[in-house]
């Protein structure tokens, strides 16, 4: 089934771009709303998007605009693709536009004063919402490209979810829907800084036995804390958890292990971030997390040597060593055995 009304993405990042061009696919009209006016008309007059998705035709039915306030009256589906510093500002001036709206945040991410998550924010901002959270292993260039892929839509709203998934269900793109909007939506921002430590590992040249020692203790911590948070854990063990937390651990295309290799390779936070150009949310969540880890005192020695490394000084090979010499742990003790 069509929608009737155009859809609204907004950002003409790469996820943007991508999640708008399935929508398009899928005989959507969309409104691809972007800040920036001439890259509007570039993509307009080029049907390309090259800063962030080079090589990918963009598909007649999106329109590229820039009057947002005109699209949020025109449109009650809206896709928020923002990195997670912005999107709070962007949308504040929208409140009343945005009563009644169906508001799904692609955005992985953790606002840094409140630790609230992006659908939070989206709660805050437009309590008359209805309000979802899209998350998975969708790195975009892969959607883009038409690689088989899957996602979860999550909403205490069963309606929203099945609205969201006959507008982006399609040939190579399967939405699961999940009611664990909590979870979902962190194990997504969580696994950002797990990505930039298997970035690192596989620039300094570490065996696969290394690599899956960190994804499975990475899973590990992002799950008891998540528990401790009140999650679900079992929607650990979905898409969103280990499925997002094994692609962003393993591939170049993520940009956050992007940033993890570079730092392997010696340079500087920042000059990895230059690099980049691009959103890698796992920075920042990183410093917030470790905050919140300390604050409610949750184990996660990942996150501390990560932080140790970036931010305090630490070198490698000494935060390897305190690691590694760790006391002993039992393996799966992150999974209480009642309450779920
Ligand atoms: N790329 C991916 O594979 C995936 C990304 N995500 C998440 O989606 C979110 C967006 O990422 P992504 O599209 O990749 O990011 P990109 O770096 O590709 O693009 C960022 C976009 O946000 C825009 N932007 C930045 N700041 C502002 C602002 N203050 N106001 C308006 N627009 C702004 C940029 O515009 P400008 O060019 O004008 O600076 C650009 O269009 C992130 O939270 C990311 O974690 C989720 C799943 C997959
Ligand atoms: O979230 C992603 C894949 O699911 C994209 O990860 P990066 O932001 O690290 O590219």
């Amino acid at each position: 089934m069509t929608e009737q009304q155009p859809i609204a993405v907004l950002g003409g990042g790469s996820f943007g771009t991508a999640i708008a061009n399935l929508l398009a696919e899928n005989g959507q009209h969309v409104q691809l709303w972007m800040r920036d006016s001439e890259q509007a008309e570039a993509i307009r007059v080029n049907r390309e998007n090259p800063r962030y998705l080079k090589g990918v035709k963009i598909h007649p039915g999106v329109e590229p605009v820039t009057d947002l306030a005109a699209s949020l009256a025109a449109c009650e589906m809206v896709f928020v693709a923002l990195p997670s510093n912005a999107l709070r500002n962007v949308l504040q001036p929208f409140v009343e536009q945005l009563a009644g709206k169906l508001l799904v945040s692609l955005t992985k991410g953790i606002e840094a004063q409140s630790f609230k998550l992006m659908s939070q924010i989206l709660e805050d901002i437009a309590p008359q919402a209805r309000i979802g959270v899209l998350s998975g292993p969708n790195l975009a260039k892969e959607i883009a490209e038409h690689a088989l892929t899957a996602t979860v839509i999550a909403s205490e709203d069963d309606a929203l979810c099945q609205r969201v998934q006959a507008a982006l269900h399609g040939r190579t793109f399967r939405v699961y829907a999940s009611s664990d909007r909590f979870g979902v939506e962190l194990g997504g921002a969580l696994k950002n800084v797990y990505a930039i430590i298997a970035g690192m590992a596989a620039a300094l040249g570490m065996g696969e036995n290394t690599k899956s020692m960190l994804i499975t203790r990475a899973l590990a911590e992002m799950t008891r804390f998540a528990v401790k948070l009140g999650a679900n854990p079992m929607t650990f063990l979905g898409l969103a958890g280990v499925g997002d937390l094994i692609v962003t651990c393993s591939s170049p295309k993520s940009r956050n292990y992007q940033v993890g290799f570079a730092l392997g390779e010696g340079l500087s936070l920042e000059e990895a971030v230059t690099r980049l150009g691009e959103v890698a949310e796992g920075v920042n969540t990183l410093k917030v997390l470790k905050a919140k880890a300390e604050e409610l005192q949750i184990y996660m020695p990942l996150v501390a040597g990560l932080h140790a490394i970036l931010f305090e000084g630490r070198t490698l090979t000494q935060v390897i060593e305190l690691l590694m010499r760790a006391e002993p742990k039992t393996d799966v003790d992150f999974i209480p055995t009642s309450g779920f």
